[in-house]
């Protein structure tokens, strides 16, 4: 199987920059459907370039290339240790060539170990079957999605539908209120795959095995049939919308698997995956290790997508634009409300968790009066001249530095912060306080936003690991939509009020 090092690195090459054409198809529908106009309609414009980019560019759609999950299936006799031993190598690979971020952190010391391997990681289940072929399925899904997975105990009360049953009404609650508590910060419009049954691990498990299903397949048990469909129908009625933006596409797609459980227990586990829903699979030959055949590809090619150039993008949409260069002076801050969009040129920073904690009891390396703190952890390769370059650089879910960023907004005088998925009351009293706006980025636009930063002007915190660095870039025509702004107005706020109004009209029975 000399070959299978890098059949496996071909496979999380095509899995980490090119979407599948069940998946684009689901957003290019999504997208026809979007209100013109609508900041919505914005996201699913700046999403579809960024597809189309990130295959042109062979480079991550995501800057998050999430955890690499591989199921394999193989025949009796071939060796897994082998496999294991060439899956890795081919992990290291693509962390080396950019295809991947080092992701794989140690949870007590925090060192990231920079090439993606470490205790667990990557993750590979293997199973026996009587065919002669290996199959063998990849799914890299990112943080910010598996942070908005969820698990059920039923009975239980749910907030805007009431009590879910130990049955199938109860299990269409549990569903619906699943898809309301991601709100945006999953990167929505999501797809999400549910496992009813197990325990807290295998009912998680069936969960995840069911993304790996068809966008548009037909569940074989009717009666979850009629619950996908009946979730794909009206799961949009919450109107939370793409980034939680609100708007008409919240779900993408719901596919359900049920095991036995036993009778103390009944759980409902549901895996949320973001739209940058990037899972794909070969069978291979196991004398040669080459690939024989693509499992989430289709014949026809998916049709071009011509990709906006921001000056078309801003076109379409009747937002006030502001443009601003750091450092960002309080008055400039004041006069931004809700729904403009700010385009930055000038010098950013990047910072997320480790960055977030460590200011809390230390100094900035640099000056952020008046400055712009950007929630991402990029994927950054040097170049042949020992500089760095920006592979992928989209926004990371914001709610994480929620108990940190209205004490460093105060304390180092940050003006504006960017991020997706928004922010809480404290930050949102602090915006206020200290004249400050948040702006969300389009979550997994990672290949659009960096093509909007024109150089690397430093790093700080490299022992936090790349992901986890403090990154000076200096950025042109970097759009985001404000949408906390220094007047206590809060987008997502409203979206969150609006989507449990609506969430309690499904309170009723349906399926009795
Ligand atoms: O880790 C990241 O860069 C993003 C993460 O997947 C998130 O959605 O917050
Ligand atoms: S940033 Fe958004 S698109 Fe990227 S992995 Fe996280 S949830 Fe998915």
């Amino acid at each position: 199987m000399e070959a299978l090092k890098d059949t496996i690195l071909e496979l999380i090459t095509e899995t980490s920059t090119n979407l599948s054409p069940d998946v684009r198809a689901a957003i290019r529908k999504a997208k026809q459907q979007e209100d013109a106009g609508t900041r919505a309609a914005l996201a699913l414009s700046t999403i579809t370039d960024n597809i189309a980019m990130a295959e042109e560019n062979v480079s991550p759609i995501c800057q998050d290339t999430g955890m690499p999950t591989f199921k394999i299936k193989v025949p009796v006799g071939v060796n897994q240790l082998e496999m294991t031993k060439a899956i890795k190598a081919a992990v290291v690979e693509a962390t080396k060539t950019g295809k991947l971020r080092p992701n794989s952190v140690d949870s007590l010391t925090g060192e990231n170990s920079g090439d993606n391997l470490g205790e667990g990681v990557p993750v590979i289940h293997y199973e026996q079957w009587d065919k002669d072929e290996i199959d063998i399925r990849l799914i890299l899904k990112g943080g910010g999605c598996e942070n908005k997975n969820i698990q059920y105990s039923l009975p239980c009360e749910l907030e805007g539908l009431g009590r879910a049953g130990r049955d199938l009404d109860g299990i269409r609650k549990c569903i619906l209120h699943s898809v309301y508590q991601a709100q945006g910060q999953g990167c929505s419009a999501g797809f999400i795959g549910v496992g009813i049954g197990g325990d807290r691990t295998t009912g998680y498990e069936l969960a995840k095995k069911q993304l790996f299903r068809k966008v548009n397949d037909t569940n074989p048990n009717p009666e979850l049939a009629k619950l996908e469909d009946y979730i794909m129908e009206n799961a949009n009625k919450l109107s939370i919308g793409t980034m939680g933006f609100g708007g008409n596409t919240t779900l993408l797609g719901c596919k359900i698997g049920s095991m036995h459980r036993i009778p103390a227990s009944f759980y409902v586990s549901v895996a949320y995956n973001c739209w940058a829903f990037r899972r794909q699979g070969v069978t291979v030959d196991p004398a040669t290790g080459k690939i024989k055949e693509w499992l989430y590809k289709d014949e026809q090619p998916a049709p071009q997508v011509t990709v906006n150039e921001p000056e078309q993008l801003k076109k379409n949409f009747d937002t006030r634009e502001v443009v601003l260069t750091p450092p960002i002076t309080e008055e400039q801050v004041r006069d931004l409300k809700v729904g403009d969009v700010v385009i930055l040129n000038g010098l950013i920073h990047t910072g997320r968790d480790a960055l977030h904690k460590y200011l809390m009891d230390h100094n900035s390396p640099v000056d952020l009066n008046g400055g712009v703190i950007y929630h991402c952890g990029p994927v950054m390769l040097k170049d042949k001249d020992g500089n760095w370059e920006v592979k992928a650089a989209g926004p990371t879910t914001s709610i994480r530095e929620e108990p940190y960023q209205a004490d460093i907004i105060k304390k180092f005088g940050i003006r504006a912060v960017i991020g997706k998925g928004g922010m809480g009351a404290k930050t949102l009293q602090g915006l206020k306080e200290y004249g400050a706006v948040y702006l969300n980025a389009i979550g997994g636009a990672a290949q659009y936003y960096a093509n909007c930063i024109t150089g690397v002007e430093g790093v700080d915190f490299m022992e936090f690991g790349v992901p986890e660095a403090m990154w000076h870039l200096r950025v042109k025509n970097f759009a985001a939509i404000v949408t906390m702004d220094a007047h206590g107005n809060s987008l997502h706020k409203d979206v969150e009020k609006s989507s449990l109004d609506k969430l309690a009209q499904f309170k009723a029975p349906v399926f009795s």
